[in-house]
């Protein structure tokens, strides 16, 4: 498990560290790691250390300080090291250690530092780390900018400077670097976007703070832990202890979502999987998916909250492609009114967002909006969703009493009380229609499995990211990845989940 920490739970640890070490162990570990991964970038683009141009970007406090230290330590080494003064002050040994060592600084100066980083092989961003708060004032933010247009590497110390290492909020100009060299712990907003993007890949170095951190406030799973969560069949089992899942999806309008929902369930593994819904999506799912059970719901059962001609579930799926009408609200109020774990997607969200009572139930629901339909949900503009994702899943478990998915550039499970959980697995070629469905049929087997919702809804994220990847092919996004539709993702889930 990858954990994440706020800057908070970062600082107490730190403190409590320092007050055993000599004053300036931690910056010079940190300095130490910093400049080792840099000198191997520079190695590995440049073929040496040695004449390399370095630019850093110095703000006022320690952030700077381990930067003009790391940049000594380069210039020690033969690089040609130069420091943009960008603070209203500047870390004194720091500086000094760059100037013995060679290195020059300049105090800030617009058209200077857009040559100086225009030449750079090598930017090291270290205006603010987890001291910055709110957006980035001048000259910092127009620095931040110049950034993009670097020639060269671009590192950010810590944290890039403009997100909120906490929460992975952007609020205006902020670095975009390729890697970004992190001390002690993973900072939450490196691991959340619009955060995580801005990172780029990210090198933990070791300081020692292991042993004073606290409680996680995120956590990634890892493709350990999510072999050791998954549902295995052993000998005794069949297929109704493997897990019945029910799927109330898809309507006379919208059939594939109830086609794509259905494949998800049966490739991700599910004993059984009972399909109900109207008659032509089940014509559709029959000729697909001849292995499901299939219902056609007579709607003056549904009007009576019943369900008992589907059969027994263990979980229900509901919501993809259902509609949002009279009967969908019928289906929605029968499935949501059982005792068993329920999974509610897309126009099943667009319902609850309407009528909330549907939601007063006693076992778990888990919940899995993209932005906009958790906007519905909470009331508050998209935006601001987008904006500060982390902190509105959080609110949204709270508020909604649910486990909550929300899908995105990195989705993020939240339930409360426990660390927000971050998807690491994924491709952008799976922002694409239909995926959605197949993840909720993936996340339903799962929950019918027995898994808790929180298990099932952050498994059934990495499975599915994992599949798309599988189907866009190995490499990057660019370069060996193709593009994908909703079905191959739930084709590759076999693929996927033999890794693992
Ligand atoms: N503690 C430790 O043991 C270790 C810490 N380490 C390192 O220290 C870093 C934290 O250092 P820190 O606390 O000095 O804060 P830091 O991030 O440099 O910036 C704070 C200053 O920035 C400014 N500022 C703030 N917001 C701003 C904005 N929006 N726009 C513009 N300016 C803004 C503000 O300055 P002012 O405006 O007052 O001039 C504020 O005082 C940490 O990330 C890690 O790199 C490592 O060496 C390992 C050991
Ligand atoms: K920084």
């Amino acid at each position: 498990m990858r954990t994440a920490y706020t800057s908070d739970q970062i600082r107490s640890a730190e403190l409590a560290l320092m007050a055993r070490l000599p004053e300036g162990t931690l910056m010079d570990r940190a300095a130490t790691g910093l400049a080792g991964v840099c000198a191997h970038l520079l190695a590995g683009s440049r073929g040496r250390v040695y004449g390399s141009r370095v630019a850093l970007l110095i703000g006022s406090g320690d952030n700077g300080g381990d930067a003009l230290y790391a940049g000594a330590r380069l210039a020690r080494r033969g690089a040609r090291v130069e420091a943009v003064l960008a603070g209203s002050r500047t870390h004194e040994g720091g500086l000094a250690a760059l100037r013995k060592a060679g290195g020059r600084a300049h105090p800030y100066d617009a058209a200077r530092a857009r040559e100086l980083l225009a030449d750079a092989d090598l930017v090291m961003d270290g205006l603010v780390g987890i001291g910055g708060s709110g957006p980035l004032r001048e000259p910092y933010g127009t620095l931040a900018e110049l950034t993009a247009e670097a020639g060269g590497l671009v590192v950010a110390v810590d944290v890039p400077s403009g997100v909120d290492a906490s929460s992975g909020r952007v609020e205006g100009p902020a670095v975009r670097a390729h890697l970004t060299v992190t001390f002690g712990a993973y900072k939450a907003g490196l691991l959340v976007d619009p955060g995580a993007t801005h990172a780029g890949a990210v090198e933990l170095v070791d300081i020692g703070l292991g042993p004073f951190l606290p409680d996680p406030e995120v956590a990634a799973l890892t493709a350990d832990d999510v072999a050791d969560l998954l549902p295995r069949p052993g000998e005794e089992s069949d297929k109704y202890r493997r897990g019945v899942v029910g799927i109330a999806a898809g309507s006379d309008r919208y059939t594939g979502a109830a086609v794509l929902s259905v494949g998800g369930a049966v490739r991700a593994g599910a004993g059984m999987v009972r399909f109900a819904s109207s008659a032509e999506p089940v014509r559709l799912v029959r000729a697909r998916w001849p292995e499901a059970i299939t219902t056609v719901l007579d709607p003056s059962l549904v009007l009576k909250s019943s369900l008992d001609e589907v059969g027994r579930v263990q979980a229900w799926v509901l919501g993809p492609g259902l509609g949002t009408g009279p009967e969908a609200h019928a289906v929605a109020r029968a499935v949501l009114s059982t005792g068993v774990p329920v999974l509610v997607d897309a126009d099943g969200l667009t319902l609850v967002a309407k009528d909330r009572t549907l939601l007063r139930r006693a076992a778990p629901t888990v919940l899995t909006p993209h932005a906009g339909e958790l906007s519905r949900l909470l009331g508050v503009p998209r935006e601001h969703i987008e904006a500060g994702r982390l902190d509105h899943v959080r609110r949204a478990a709270a508020e909604l009493g649910a486990t909550v998915l929300l899908k995105g550039s990195t989705t993020l499970v939240a339930e409360e009380h426990r660390p927000v959980r971050v998807n690491t697995t994924g491709t952008p070629w799976l922002a694409t229609g239909g995926t959605g469905d197949v993840l909720s049929g993936i996340a339903g087997a799962l929950l019918a499995a027995g898994l808790t919702g929180y298990d099932a809804a952050s498994c059934a994220a990495y499975v599915h990211g994992l599949a798309a990847r599988t189907a866009a092919g190995g490499g990057a996004v660019g370069r060996g990845q193709a593009p994908i539709a909703a079905l191959d993702v739930a084709q590759a889930l076999p693929e996927a989940l033999r890794t693992l």
